[in-house]
């Protein structure tokens, strides 16, 4: 049974980074989705922009939509103040399960609740059976055709307060044109874009920042 791509991603790092140092985490991942595979994590480039809007928002609770490897799971993490935690969505059992050895190996587990399922049945369980009252933060990096419906079930679900924000990654590529759409458009949110590149290409690509009024 040969090996999947996320595997051999594992693998560098656990060779190649330093455990419980979530910055060679990073490192290695950028290194080896750069120069040897390709693979969707957020990126060095956009990876930045993630980085300043969750030090600029400190956020006391974080939800991220679309885990993969753990790669920006391990970005957030490494940033959140003592007390502070972030639970991340991955839908594909392979995925969740390379995300939980990175996100252990970083030495960010105590932070991070990853959940296994598909966004729409874990959305309305988190004040329930995850204890959340309201998100400060939310990085929307999944399917890109549920950017929309879950923007609207997180209000619906009363889990966005006045000043919460959503960070949403790939507005070009693959795109999202209906959530595009759909947020700068509604005015209950404050919309900015952030261009960018496509993660390790030199393909334009860009993140949006909103920020919902209540
Ligand atoms: C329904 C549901 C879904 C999820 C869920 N879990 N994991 C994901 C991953 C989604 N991400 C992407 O598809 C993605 C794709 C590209 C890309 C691909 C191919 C190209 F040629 C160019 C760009 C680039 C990126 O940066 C991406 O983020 N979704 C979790 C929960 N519930
Ligand atoms: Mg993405």
């Amino acid at each position: 049974m040969n090996q999947s791509k996320e595997q051999r991603i594992l693998n560098f790092v656990l060779q190649n980074a330093v455990r419980g140092d979530p910055c060679s985490v990073i490192d290695a991942i950028d290194t080896y989705c750069s120069q040897k595979e390709w693979a969707m994590n957020v990126g060095n480039e956009k990876g930045l922009i993630l980085d300043k809007t969750v030090e600029e928002i400190n956020p006391s609770v974080a939800l991220e939509l679309g885990t993969y490897c753990g790669y920006s799971a391990v970005r957030i993490a490494r940033l959140l103040k003592a007390g502070a935690r972030l639970l991340t969505v991955e839908f594909n059992p392979e995925f969740a399960a390379i995300a939980k050895q990175m996100i252990e190996f970083a030495g960010v587990q105590d932070k991070v609740t990853l959940i296994e399922g598909p966004s729409e049945e874990i959305i309305p369980q988190l004040k329930k059976k995850y204890e959340v009252d309201t998100l400060d933060f939310v990085f929307v990096d999944h399917w890109k055709d549920r950017y929309t419906p879950d923007t609207i079930l997180l209000q619906e679900c009363s889990l966005l307060r006045k000043g919460s924000v959503l960070l949403a990654d790939n507005i070009i590529v693959p795109g999202a044109p209906e959530f595009v759409n759909y947020i700068r458009n509604n005015p209950r949110f404050q919309c900015t874009n952030y261009p960018s590149h496509l993660e390790y290409m030199k393909v334009q690509d860009a993140m949006e920042k909103a920020v919902f009024l209540g």
